[in-house]
């Protein structure tokens, strides 16, 4: 089996594929995120994983459009605690550093911790294992890696400052993605959702006031534009239910009453 992930060893989205598919899973690593959904695309990964939230920095908003784009479906949902460490070549002090790289959203998680360290530039590179990895072959003194610890351990580094994300308590949310739907054999009690409204006034509170009436919870309700019409907007909602024949229903009444509603994934709350 092979699953594809944005990364190297190290990085969170290989803990994540390790935890859900086992240390035997074959690890397709690329380099950016439309990789990841070519290859689940394309039948050359079985699976893709694909961080699609974080508890400070918030959503990574092209992989919504990504997995619409390239037509995924979301099979699970799997949330990892993200703790990140600086870390260098052994013996670096933080003060002989002039650059940290990271993953953008590993840097924004941790935008706080460098406000006292203002002569250190933040530069966005690819994920956070690399950046450890190049740093160590290269023998980069200067820069420094925002990154796991398994990271520091795998790419022999020092760990400068531990846990320096904004709050302790910080979590990514993952999506694990295939090609087609397959028949479920369980009951969901989660949906992933694109609705794309008419244009009329107060629809989106029609739309959401309709779903709570056949009791779905909304867990996240993101807006995206939809680039063939300027300043019109669809929106991806993911929702909880304790009762999946109400689910089918409102998909119904959204269908009959509110515009196109496309189904990314029926799948189970793993918070
Ligand atoms: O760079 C990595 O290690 C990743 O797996 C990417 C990523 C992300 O895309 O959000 C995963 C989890 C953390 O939120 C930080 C970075």
């Amino acid at each position: 089996m092979q699953i594809a992930i944005q990364g190297i060893p190290g990085s969170f989205h290989h803990q994540v594929a390790l935890n859900v598919f086992g240390a035997d899973a074959g690890i397709l690593g690329f380099r950016i995120f439309e990789e990841v959904a070519k290859s689940v695309s394309k039948g050359e990964a079985e699976f893709g994983v694909l961080a699609i939230e974080n508890s400070i920095a918030g959503a990574i908003l092209p992989n919504y459009e990504l997995i619409d784009r390239y037509n995924l479906r979301i099979k699970d949902e799997y949330y990892l605690p993200i703790s990140h460490n600086l870390m260098a070549l052994p013996g670096r002090e933080i003060n002989n550093l002039l650059e940290v790289r990271s993953h953008p959203m590993a840097l924004l998680q941790c935008k706080k911790f460098f406000e006292n360290h203002p002569a250190i530039q933040l530069i966005d590179d690819v994920d956070t294992a690399s950046v450890a990895k190049r740093i160590s072959e290269e023998k980069l003194s200067g820069i420094g890696a925002i990154a796991s610890k398994t990271a520091a351990k795998i790419y022999d580094l020092e760990i400068l400052a531990e846990d320096i994300q904004t709050v302790k308590n910080n979590f990514t949310r993952f999506i694990i993605l295939q090609k087609d739907n397959v028949n479920l054999d369980f009951v969901p009690n989660k949906a992933s959702i694109k609705v794309t409204v008419k244009n009329s006034k107060g629809i989106l509170a029609k739309l959401l006031t309709m779903m709570s009436d056949y009791g779905l919870d909304l867990s996240k309700i993101q807006s995206i534009p939809v680039i063939e019409k300027p300043w019109e907007y669809a929106f991806f909602i993911d929702t909880q239910f304790d009762d999946y024949a109400a689910f089918q229903n409102a998909i119904q009444e959204i269908n009959n009453n509110f515009g196109e509603v496309k189904i990314f994934g029926e799948y189970l709350n793993r918070k």
